[in-house]
């Protein structure tokens, strides 16, 4: 692997390409983006138009018969994608966190909340049972779980989806992830929990300068949380920039076309 002398998480020309019948069809292209520690880097675009196979790329999680067949994805200078799989999984190690759209699928139905979060301190950092415990019980303040003392004790199914996906974010902080890769994490929730768990993901993001890249199809959730912003259409990257400018001039139709939707939505 090679060693370059840059820092955050860096994807250049990344493709992906799938296998259909007896065809290999490209799905996402020429795909850059930069994460620094500390940054938010929102990626925005319809359903069907890559996001959810950017993140799975970086993770290594592509699903069988789905390649990454070009580019570059670093980590701190370390390239991964073209790295052995074992040595780019000792390089990813815990430093990249994953949060998925479906919180009760994430979880293990049969164990306690608290200890599958203590179970990552246990063996992630190390921790003895006890503080294990402790740290588990403190990570679940800190998402601001109502009674966390009570819940920790609670089966996943006695939560509410919210609650849930508030564990789901304690259990991937536990790792201590540098950088937080979120999927549609709010999707599934209401909207007032929505507006809760986006501001938790922000505090969360300044206070451990933890680099979050998140994905979603709605754009006023998106530039929400984020301060970069790329918008994609049919697996590439139609725009990007500063959420801001791409917000207020926007150069891309189709990224109008979406901003007009929003303000649509919001009139
Ligand atoms: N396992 C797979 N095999 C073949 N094609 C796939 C596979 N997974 C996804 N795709 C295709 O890749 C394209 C991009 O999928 P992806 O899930 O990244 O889109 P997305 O932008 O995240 O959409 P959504 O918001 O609906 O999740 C879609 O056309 C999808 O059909």
């Amino acid at each position: 692997m090679s060693e370059l002398a840059e820092t955050g998480l860096t994807v250049r020309g990344l493709a992906v390409t799938a296998r259909r019948r007896r065809e290999t069809v490209t799905i996402v292209s020429d795909i850059d983006l930069t994460l620094a520690r500390g940054e938010a880097v929102g990626i925005v675009g319809e359903s069907g138009s890559g996001k959810s196979l950017i993140l799975k790329a970086i993770m290594a999680l592509l699903p069988s018969g789905v390649t990454a067949t070009a580019g570059e994805i670093r980590l701190d200078g370390t390239e991964l994608a073209h790295a052995p799989a074992r040595a780019a999984r000792a390089a990813r190690g815990h430093r990249l966190g994953l949060i998925l759209q479906d919180p009760s699928t994430a979880l293990d139905p049969l164990m306690r909340v608290g200890d599958q979060i203590a179970e990552v301190r246990r063996h992630v950092v190390g921790r003895d049972g006890a503080s294990a415990r402790a740290e588990a019980l403190e990570l679940l303040e800190q998402v601001q779980i109502p009674d966390a003392a009570g819940r920790y004790r609670a089966y996943p199914h006695e939560l509410s989806g919210g609650q849930r996906q508030r564990v789901v974010i304690a259990r991937a902080l536990a790792g201590e992830p540098e950088f937080l890769l979120c999927d549609e994490p709010t999707t599934a929730l209401d909207v007032t929990v929505q507006a809760e768990i986006l501001s938790l993901l922000d505090d969360l993001r300044t206070s451990r300068a933890m680099g979050l890249l998140f994905v979603s199809h709605d754009l006023a959730v998106v530039s929400q949380v984020s301060t970069q912003l790329l918008v994609m259409r049919h697996g590439r990257i139609v725009e990007r920039g500063a959420t801001e400018q791409v917000l207020t001039a926007p150069s891309h139709p189709y990224m109008r076309t979406l901003l007009d939707s929003v303000i649509e939505l919001t009139a």
